[in-house]
């Protein structure tokens, strides 16, 4: 009988090689088996491997951005999971109890995360001291109070006058606006900025500050891996350094001290200034405040504007509510008080509030300072230990067919004007666009109140068409899927081939706008 043996006298040899091959590929695979799943406490949320061992979770975020999050809950048994990532545990919750128990829980914080971003962005400009833990909770401080109702009310003032000034300037004729969105994205990046800086905001004296501001964000999710971004990002690189050294410029003058300054930008500083040596290097720093007074809210505005404007009924209801509220416009002068605008104009802020649920795609942030345990609607509890991050990836709130309905990826101007008790109750805790708890987004309000003031004064007083005259084909462009740096998802190719034409309306040549908060007369603060 013939045997392997027979016909290879070097047999041995190859079943040493054959046999060390295959315990290498064991070792191998048990290694990073073991990579993959670092042992977890039985108390703390189930483990979902890579699907690829060690880098697979990596590849996924890297290549689904924020969207990453929500994919990961199709393949976890239950509304929450551990993530081996960087080296340590990422839990990630889906289930609206646990959720709103994580925005309850003081052990859970977004503070480690505060200076943590713009420091990485910067790579290495930021001197060492400013690690101490106690500029996070200065500058905490800072932003609630720089953000309080009053300074709020002054920030909305400024940036309203310079929006309706923008918007008076316009000619009696038609106007084309090759791009609504660029030009939406551009009015109001420096309304937003006049209400940061003042008279001396950087971004109105030198406008290439805007579409560098816009090239930053859109390079920050590469800039935010950090590798080799002179390759990978060189425009955006280039543009962030220009951003940092106009707004290093400002801080150094001291312009933040101007009495036209918002309170948030002066304080937010003044923290830092106590840190650093170089007033240049605030302008490193406070990036991430003009960041984040910009990146979300502007493109939610522009959704909000675009679902209105191409439904010409939806049009006329809102402007029938408008006017219900505003009496008539005989007197020349109309006034919006944005503190009564959810009672008397449901629809438009319904409008408003759509808008941002179908375009955030945010994802909250928090480390757990403390073991703490966080419970579910059903009683389960699960452990969270110390040191580790937690991820809540907002967007699957608002995917939930039992709240939201099964045409819920639809814009529905009425949606949220209709809801039964039971339902409303479920849609509160299926709605947290802004995030929760103490890190509630500050800036909410401001985005509010710019822009419902600039879809009130636009939709009263202009009349939009199509550019190209084809009502049909007149939807609002494409969404692009979030990236990790944003909060609400932008227009695919910048809003590109979405072009309107606009025309003042019959007797709203020259109005005269008021806008009121708190009795206050906003455009007078
Ligand atoms: C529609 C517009 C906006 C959206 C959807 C939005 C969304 C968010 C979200 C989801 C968070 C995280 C909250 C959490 O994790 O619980 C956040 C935080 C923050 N937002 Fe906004 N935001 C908007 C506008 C603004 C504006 C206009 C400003 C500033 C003027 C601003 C300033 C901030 C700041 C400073 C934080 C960090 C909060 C903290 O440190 O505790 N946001 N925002």
């Amino acid at each position: 009988m013939s045997s392997l043996a027979d016909a290879s006298p070097s047999f041995p040899f190859q079943m040493n090689k054959l046999f060390i091959t295959a315990a290498v590929i064991v070792l191998i695979g048990l290694l990073l088996n073991y990579l993959s799943s670092p042992s977890t406490d039985p108390r703390e949320p189930p483990l979902v491997k890579p699907r690829i061992p060690v880098i697979g979770h990596l590849v996924g975020l890297i290549r689904y951005q924020n969207e990453y999050f929500t994919r990961l809950g199709k393949r976890a048994s239950k509304g929450i999971c551990s993530v081996p990532l960087f080296g340590s545990i990422t839990y990630v919750m889906w289930d609206s109890n646990l959720i709103q128990s994580a925005f309850r829980n003081k052990d859970l914080s977004f503070v480690p995360f505060i200076v943590y971003v713009p420091r990485e962005v910067d790579q290495g400009g930021v001197p060492e001291k400013d690690q101490d833990t106690n500029l996070r909770l200065e500058f905490a401080k800072a932003m609630t109070e720089g953000m309080a109702r009053d300074r709020i009310s002054q920030m909305n003032g400024t940036a309203l006058k310079y929006i309706t000034k923008e918007l008076g300037a316009f000619g009696d004729g038609e106007s084309v606006i090759d791009n609504a969105y660029v030009w939406v994205r551009n009015l109001m990046t420096v309304a937003t900025t006049e209400a940061l800086y003042g008279s001396a905001n950087p971004l109105r004296e030198q406008p290439s500050l805007v579409y560098d501001l816009w090239r930053f964000d859109e390079d920050l999710p590469t800039l935010l891996l950090g590798l080799f971004p002179s390759y990978t990002a060189p425009e955006g690189l280039e543009a962030r350094h220009r951003l940092e050294h106009a707004l290093g410029e400002y801080y150094h003058n001291k312009k933040d001290a101007n009495s036209d300054v918002s309170a948030v930008t002066h304080q937010r500083a003044n923290v830092i200034r106590k840190f650093v040596t170089t007033g240049r290097t605030i302008g490193v720093h406070e990036l991430a405040l003009l960041h984040v007074s910009t990146s979300n809210s502007i493109p939610t505005l522009f959704w909000f504007f675009a679902h209105i404007v191409t439904r010409p009924a939806l049009v006329e209801r809102i402007r029938d509510e408008l006017m219900r509220m505003v009496g008539d416009n005989a007197g020349g002068t109309v006034t919006i008080n944005l503190d009564v605008l959810t009672e008397e104009c449901p629809l438009i802020v319904s409008c408003y509030r759509e808008a941002i649920r179908i375009s955030n795609g945010a994802v909250s942030n928090r480390e757990v300072l403390a073991d703490t345990t966080i419970q579910d609607g059903e009683g389960r509890s699960y452990l969270l230990k110390a040191g580790n991050s937690v991820r809540i990836p907002l967007d699957h709130l608002h995917k939930d067919t039992e709240a939201w309905g099964h045409d819920l990826a639809q814009f529905s101007s009425d949606r949220f004007l209709q809801a039964d008790a039971a339902k409303a109750k479920l849609r509160r805790t299926s709605y947290a666009p802004f995030g929760g708890g103490k890190h509630l987004c500050p800036g909410r309000n401001f985005a509010f109140g710019e822009n419902l003031g600039f879809m009130v004064s636009f939709i009263l007083s202009f009349d939009v068409a199509p550019q190209d005259g084809n009502w049909e084909a007149f939807v609002p462009p494409k969404m692009d899927k979030c990236t990790a740096a944003d909060a609400v998802c932008k227009p695919a190719h910048n809003g590109a081939g979405f072009g309107i034409r606009i025309k003042r309306r019959e007797g709203w040549e020259s109005t005269t706008w008021k806008f009121t908060s708190g009795g206050v007369d906003l455009l007078n603060l």
